[in-house]
């Protein structure tokens, strides 16, 4: 009797392996956080491997990032030493139809923002279940903010119409902290109407570091779908 293939885990594979694809020797590599994107890194790692590509060095996004590209054999750089990134791959927890997106489901917004940003080519990796009409729809919007400032924060959050909660460890009692020593808070907002005015709105708060409203950023979005059992991966 075959095992039962998990149809999630079969759409994060093969849209892992399609950005890691559009990966050419010799360039600068963003590489993203989060579960999808650990596929990436695997076949790229793969890649190198093989002998397919060669002289690519990535710069992580995350602790994760870092541990999976050393994992996988890929030579990691800092952006204090270089002048550009290539591309970039990274997942996402909801898009948009406009390609925005919320991100921050592993509290790595911050940095993959900072490196997302600068990628020549910003690519997407997703399954078909995080494809929203509108973002906040199915997922609550993280923001790192510094710890001393945790209280004023929510409750300007609250002002602006949001439910803060701060995220909390798992297998860890308390707060989750980030890779930059920070708080979560995920804020459920009624509707975002205006992602790009949220987005700035919220940086404005004093204690806020980032957000993760990704918006005007994403050059490419590749989507992973299971159809009758088998996996197809399209650009949106
Ligand atoms: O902080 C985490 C990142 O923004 C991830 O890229 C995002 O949460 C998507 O992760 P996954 O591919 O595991 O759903």
């Amino acid at each position: 009797m075959s095992a039962e293939i998990d149809p999630v885990k079969l759409m994060k594979q093969e849209v892992g392996k399609a950005a890691a694809a559009l990966v050419e020797s010799g360039t600068i590599v963003g590489l993203g956080t989060g579960s999808t994107t650990a596929y990436a890194i695997q076949y790229i790692g793969d890649r190198l491997k093989s002998g397919e590509i060669k002289d690519i060095v990535g710069i992580p996004t995350s602790f994760q990032a870092e541990v999976l590209a050393k994992e996988y054999g890929i030579p990691l750089t800092t952006l204090d030493a270089v002048d550009h990134i290539d591309i970039a791959i990274d997942g996402a927890d909801e898009v948009d139809p406009n390609k925005n997106l919320i991100k921050g489901g592993g509290a790595a917004h911050t940095r993959e923002k900072v490196v997302d940003a600068l990628a020549n080519k910003f690519v997407v990796v997703v399954d078909s279940g995080k494809l929203v009409e509108r973002l906040g729809s199915t997922f609550k919007l993280p923001v790192e903010v510094i710890p001393m400032a945790i209280t004023p924060v929510m409750r300007a959050i609250a002002k602006l119409g949001g439910k803060p909660e701060l995220r909390m460890g798992i297998r860890k009692a308390g707060p989750v902290i980030t890779d930059q020593g920070n708080m979560v808070v995920d804020v459920t907002f009624d509707s975002i109407d205006n992602p790009a005015e949220l987005e700035k709105t919220l940086n404005n708060i004093p204690g806020v570091l980032e957000n993760g409203l990704f918006v005007g950023v994403t050059d490419v979005v590749l989507v992973g779908e299971v159809k009758d059992g088998k996996p197809l991966v399209y650009e949106m």
